[in-house]
């Protein structure tokens, strides 16, 4: 019996079925592909094109997108550090029982803050959890400005946006780094092709 946060007296329950019988099952390994960056910086373009792709080869795929999930799972929450935080430890936690379940997740969220990413790289052994980081500048971002929330926040009406007056950590160790080519941006296929090129020379894509 052990005691666990708030809860006493719990038992981990195993099952016969598990991760390595499910992922055989689905033909590829359970992983979490975390990508990061600032808003604009085309996170969720990356995520929907490689879905998409991975899902036309035949691969089972799910993804976790921080605007999304504010509708839902994390409406409770604001973009105060500390709502950041448990926003991202949330998300770290339901991505890693895609992985365990075989699917191959993928996760689109801001979270400015290296400690928070890296606790949920900890919670995926195995280098189940791959980093992706859209190393774009603020002023790309900035210039895009699909939802108008950066015109918005230079303004003062939005308090607290990321990369405005809020911080962003950039990642020191990514997987992978998806940055511009001189001064153009990958398109979103090139960009979804550079991860699914990781994925099947490190056997992602195979059970
Ligand atoms: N203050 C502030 N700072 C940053 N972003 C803001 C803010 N307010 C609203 N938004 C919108 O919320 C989206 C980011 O949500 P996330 O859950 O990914 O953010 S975080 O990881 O908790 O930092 C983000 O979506 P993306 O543009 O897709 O990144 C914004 O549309
Ligand atoms: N590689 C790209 N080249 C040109 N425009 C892009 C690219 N990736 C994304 N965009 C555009 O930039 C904007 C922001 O992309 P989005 O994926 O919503 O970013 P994020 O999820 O990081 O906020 C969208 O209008 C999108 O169409």
């Amino acid at each position: 019996m052990s005691n666990i946060g708030k809860s006493t007296n719990i038992l981990w329950h195993d099952c016969p079925i598990g991760q390595s019988e499910r992922q055989k099952l689905l033909g590829q390994k359970g992983c979490v592909i975390w990508i990061t960056g600032l808003s604009g910086s085309g996170k969720s373009t990356v995520a929907c094109a490689l879905s998409r792709e991975l899902h036309y080869r035949g691969h089972h795929t799910y993804v976790l997108d921080g605007d999304n999930l504010r509708h839902g799972l994390n409406r409770d929450l604001s973009f105060k550090a500390e709502d950041r935080t448990e926003n991202i430890r949330r998300v770290g936690e339901v991505a890693k029982l895609f992985a365990d379940a075989g699917t191959i997740c993928i996760a689109s969220l801001i979270s400015p803050y290296r400690r928070d990413r890296d606790a949920c790289r900890a919670l995926l052994p195995d280098s189940r959890f791959i980093e992706v980081f859209m190393d774009l500048p603020l002023e790309i971002c900035e210039a895009r400005d699909p939802k108008g929330l950066y015109k918005l926040a230079r303004t003062g009406k939005i308090k607290g946006f990321t990369g405005v007056d809020d911080p962003y950590e950039s990642p020191v160790n990514s997987e992978i780094v998806i940055k511009m080519e001189g001064e153009e941006c990958p398109s979103p296929k090139a960009m979804a092709k550079q991860v699914l090129s990781y994925l099947e020379e490190n056997g992602y894509l195979q059970a």
